[in-house]
């Protein structure tokens, strides 16, 4: 699904590649994570995926399309198949929630119909039902982090690239947020994440590509965040480490591995927290507490002293709100040749926005049976995704 063979790309006036010859491959479905030290190339890597940019050597493949050959007229067409959700939001902060979302569809040449159908399920599966007429400006960090991975997904993409997404959010919500990505990916989106999220890494146990200087040090499955990647040990007061005491809980509870899942049902957020309310007690790690919660704890413990100073608010709101960058030339697009018979606007509207199916796509993704009563499972070819790109 994404290939990178011997990928070399060196930035005009440096004197070191920010990728040095980088091999790479994933598949459909997965969950991959790229650590990395700051500068390291993550972000750089998925630029490259998103063609964005192109390498300086190496050949890159995405959804079985050589990006040297696509054109920069097609590349817009390219980009449908790909989500995209960064730090930083990159919402219109003069469209209302619905219309962020609807607007990508807009420039796609979506119907009417189709919009007024996706638009609403979507943010209902996002946890923004009741928001849609809200403007950016009003919503907390992560609500605006939800509206961002609304519009990302609410064209079915293939891929969805993260970049950073928990970086300007504390901890509870990023978790929301964690939550909300893995649950994509168990809908059978492909899902890339550039993070420097150690603790939730460590938890998830999906696969991790960690990046140092260029290249790639370490391609693992189920692994952890790794110490190259790693951030510096700050000390921890007693606040602190009841702080992370109760994080943990809630962590473990939301992300921990499916096979821990199916012989202890996880439990959502809120659940977690609810049992939290009954105190310390009731939140510790059980005693049956699998090997290697030592270490998880120690991640856990660096980075909510790095980010959860314990006297201070969790932080909701971002202070810089930039307008996304523009979608290529896709507005001048709608009437493209995707529009066609068969086509992407003719699929009927997916399962999982259908507005009759309650469901709670965490604790499905949990015992794996999301994708199933999403109906998303792509069966189809790789190649057979990317559309008129030629
Ligand atoms: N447009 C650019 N022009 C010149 N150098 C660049 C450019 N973009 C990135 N670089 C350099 O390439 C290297 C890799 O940068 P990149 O942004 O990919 O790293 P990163 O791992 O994503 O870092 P961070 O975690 O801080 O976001 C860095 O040395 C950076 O300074």
């Amino acid at each position: 699904m994404i290939l990178f063979e011997n990928v070399t790309k060196k930035y005009r006036g440096t004197a070191k590649p920010a990728l040095d010859g980088i091999d790479l491959s994933v598949d459909r479905g997965e969950f991959v994570f790229i650590v990395g030290a700051s500068g390291s190339g993550k972000s750089s890597c998925l630029r490259l995926i998103l063609r964005e940019d192109q390498p300086s050597a190496g050949r890159i493949h995405v959804l079985g399309q050589d990006l040297s050959k696509i054109s920069s007229r097609k590349v817009p067409y390219f980009r449908r198949n790909l989500g995209t959700v960064f730090q930083d939001f990159r919402l219109l902060t003069n469209k209302t929630v619905y219309d962020n979302v609807a607007f990508s569809l807009q420039v796609i040449g979506k119907s009417r119909g189709f919009i007024q159908e996706a638009v609403p399920d979507t943010l209902e599966m996002v946890g923004l039902a009741g928001k849609s007429k809200r403007f950016p400006h009003e919503l907390s960090g992560g609500e605006q982090q939800r509206v961002a991975i609304a519009r990302a997904i609410v064209n079915k993409p293939a891929i969805l690239l993260a970049d950073e997404p928990t970086g300007n959010l504390d901890p509870a919500t990023s978790l929301g947020i964690m939550q909300l990505l893995r649950a994509i990916n168990a809908s059978g989106t492909t899902v890339v994440m550039a993070t420097h999220e150690a603790a939730f890494v460590d938890i998830m146990q999906q696969r991790v590509v960690e990046l140092s200087q260029g290249v790639v040090v370490r391609d693992e499955v189920g692994g952890g965040y790794g110490e190259t990647a790693s951030i510096p040990v700050a000390d921890l007061s007693a606040e602190g480490v009841q702080v992370l005491r109760t994080t943990e809980a809630v962590v473990r509870a939301a992300l921990s591995p499916a096979d821990t899942a199916e012989t202890e049902p996880a439990e959502t957020v809120e659940a977690a927290t609810a049992a939290e309310a009954h105190g310390p007690a009731a939140s510790a790690p059980a005693a049956s507490e699998p090997a290697g919660a030592d270490e998880v704890l120690a991640a856990l413990q660096d980075r909510v002293a790095q980010i959860v100073p314990p006297e201070t608010e969790p932080q909701h709101e971002a202070s810089v709100f930039e307008e996304p960058r523009p979608f290529g030339d896709e507005a001048a697009d709608i009437d493209d040749e995707t529009v066609r018979p068969g086509g992407p606007q003719d699929r009927r509207i997916p399962a999982f926005l259908d507005p009759d199916r309650p469901l709670d796509p965490v604790r499905m993704s949990e015992t794996g049976s999301l994708a199933e009563h999403l109906g998303l499972r792509r069966k189809d070819d790789d190649q057979t995704d990317v559309g008129p790109v030629r």
